[in-house]
């Protein structure tokens, strides 16, 4: 079985929260989601009684145990930054979704990431994920 650690804001907002959770959803289709707490409103409460250095190592051996990398990067987040970067150090296949329709800027160093092949950046909405997602794991 496939394990996808999809990447999602936390700390740096959670108002795309429920879109996260439709997104795992679908790659529960295709995979195993270890990261499957980012879709889930009410995740803060129980997150916050680990410590940090917890939540951070056991989400890089996550990352490291992965066969794909799924991130929502419209809400700009430090923690899901830092993660693509470590999954491009590992050389993990990586999907990023972003959507225009928020009025954001997609920052350079995501969208300048694109090489189609590892590192594909999507611009879609979301009638388009069942689409994306059967491509990118086909
Ligand atoms: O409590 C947490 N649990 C957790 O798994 N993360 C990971 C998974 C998310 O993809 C990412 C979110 O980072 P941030 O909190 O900086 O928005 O970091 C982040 C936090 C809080 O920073």
């Amino acid at each position: 079985m496939r394990k996808i650690y999809f990447c999602g804001s936390i700390r740096a907002g959670r108002q795309d929260v429920e879109l996260y959770g439709r997104i795992i959803e679908q790659l529960q289709a295709y995979g195993t989601v270890l990261t499957e707490h980012v879709g889930i409103k009410e995740i803060e409460i129980s997150e916050e009684t680990l410590d940090d250095k917890f939540i951070h190592d056991r989400d890089v051996e996550w990352l490291e145990n992965s066969d794909a990398v799924v991130a929502e990067v419209t809400q700009p987040s430090l923690g899901v930054g830092y993660e693509i970067g470590r999954a491009v150090a590992m050389r993990k296949r990586i999907l990023c979704l972003f959507r225009p329709a928020s009025g954001k800027k997609l920052s350079a160093m995501i969208g300048g990431a694109n090489d189609r092949q590892s590192f594909i950046v999507k611009h879609y909405g979301e009638p388009d994920i069942p689409q994306i997602l059967q491509e990118f794991f086909s």
